[in-house]
């Protein structure tokens, strides 16, 4: 009887199978006529012949991700099924052309996550270990894009990003944002055996709760990035570092205790920075670099333009000029894309109002 059912549902097996069989050739015939046809899009690409072909659409791709999350029914969940799509897009560009992206290195770090995120895994990444030589080596075309991190960072200082705006004539090409987990990391040995535990101070500060319950004999050492916490680890005895997943791996570190940051939905946002200018996706955000007059109520009136046309705006920074010429200048984020009519119009005022104006890009806003 046992062996009966055994073998009926080896034959079930056999047969579903048999159907994934017939998919999967499918699904690889599809994938191969894709292909195709982002080969021949580069082709007509080439031939318009500019200076600088922009075979990389950031667009176009956030416009195919969202078609992919309306269809998802499930059972895979929308990150899943987003990825996959995600791979098949990034494959078919480096058919095209190999994109070159920079990111705030070492590996491992939340950034080089950031950029597999948003562009794949089949573009050739670059760690650069500042945030500066980032925007610089963009700047010079040495590589198609960059990314880096601009708020909420472990991994350096987060205003780096936003005054080195102020010197580039870079536009910002999109916006990943990753949701970030923290894992205690050691060569071996326990928990209760670690005296020393490395990261960045903002990790530290994410994880404090948790290290006050379960590491509170241990020392707590701030250094520039979670990877050069992981490398000092890697070379002590009783030393941890905190920092994510894939940092364990490449310092070959044996992951102690997993998801230890105190807040579970701590999300980091990044910046892709390029050369190019992105058209309107249908769902976009608009970066903006601004100054006032340094005079009572002249930042009210300033951005009272974008109330006005029914602009929102989604976010405020301010940062001390450094310049002497303004003694602040303000990073706002506003919805929508500037070739919007409300958001041009809004724009336009608040440029014959502002003492610094400039667009640092209307880009696809997040899709996941
Ligand atoms: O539509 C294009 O322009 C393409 O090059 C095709 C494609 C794709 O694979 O769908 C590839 C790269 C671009 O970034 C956007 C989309």
């Amino acid at each position: 009887m046992g062996e009966e059912r055994e073998a009926a549902r080896e034959a079930e097996i056999g047969r579903i199978r048999e159907e994934i069989d017939r998919l999967d050739e499918q699904i690889q015939a599809l994938i191969t006529r894709r292909a195709e046809c982002a080969r021949r899009i580069a082709e007509i690409k080439k031939e318009a012949g500019d200076a600088e072909a922009f075979f990389y659409r950031p667009e176009r791709e956030a416009q195919i991700l969202r078609r992919v999350l309306e269809r998802n029914r499930g059972p895979l969940s929308d990150e899943e099924m987003a990825r996959l799509f995600r791979e098949i897009m990034s494959a078919c560009l480096a058919l095209e052309q190999p994109l070159n992206v920079a990111f705030l290195g070492p590996e491992g770090t939340f950034t080089q996550l950031a950029a597999f995120k948003h562009f794949g895994h089949s573009i050739r990444s670059r760690p650069l270990p500042t945030i500066d030589e980032v925007f610089r080596e963009v700047e010079a075309g040495s590589v198609h894009y960059g990314v880096v991190p601009v708020e909420n960072s472990t991994e350096g200082m987060v205003s780096h990003t936003l005054d080195r705006f102020l010197n580039s004539p870079l536009y910002i090409c999109g916006e990943v944002e990753l949701r970030v987990h923290h894992y205690l990391m050691a060569v071996g040995g326990r928990i209760e055996d670690i005296r020393r535990v490395y990261s960045h101070r903002q990790s530290l500060a994410q994880c404090r709760e948790w290290l006050d319950a379960h590491l509170p004999q241990a020392e707590r050492i701030a250094v520039e990035s979670n990877a050069e916490a992981a490398r000092r680890a890697s070379r002590e005895t009783r030393a941890a570092a905190i920092a994510g997943e894939a940092t364990a791996h490449i310092y070959r570190l044996r992951i102690l205790a997993s998801n230890i940051e105190d807040e579970p939905e701590n999300t980091t946002r990044f910046l892709v920075i390029g050369r190019q200018q992105v058209p309107p996706s249908g769902n976009d955000k608009t970066s903006l670099l601004l100054s006032a007059p340094n005079r009572p109520g002249a930042l009210f009136r300033l951005l009272e333009p974008l109330a006005r046309h029914g602009v929102s705006m989604t976010r405020i920074e301010s940062r001390p000029s450094r310049r002497g010429l303004w003694d602040y200048v303000f990073f706002v984020d506003v919805e929508g894309h500037r070739s919007e009519d409300k958001v041009a119009a809004a724009l336009a005022e608040l440029e014959r109002e502002a003492s610094l104006f400039r667009v640092l890009g209307s880009y696809p806003r997040a899709v996941l």
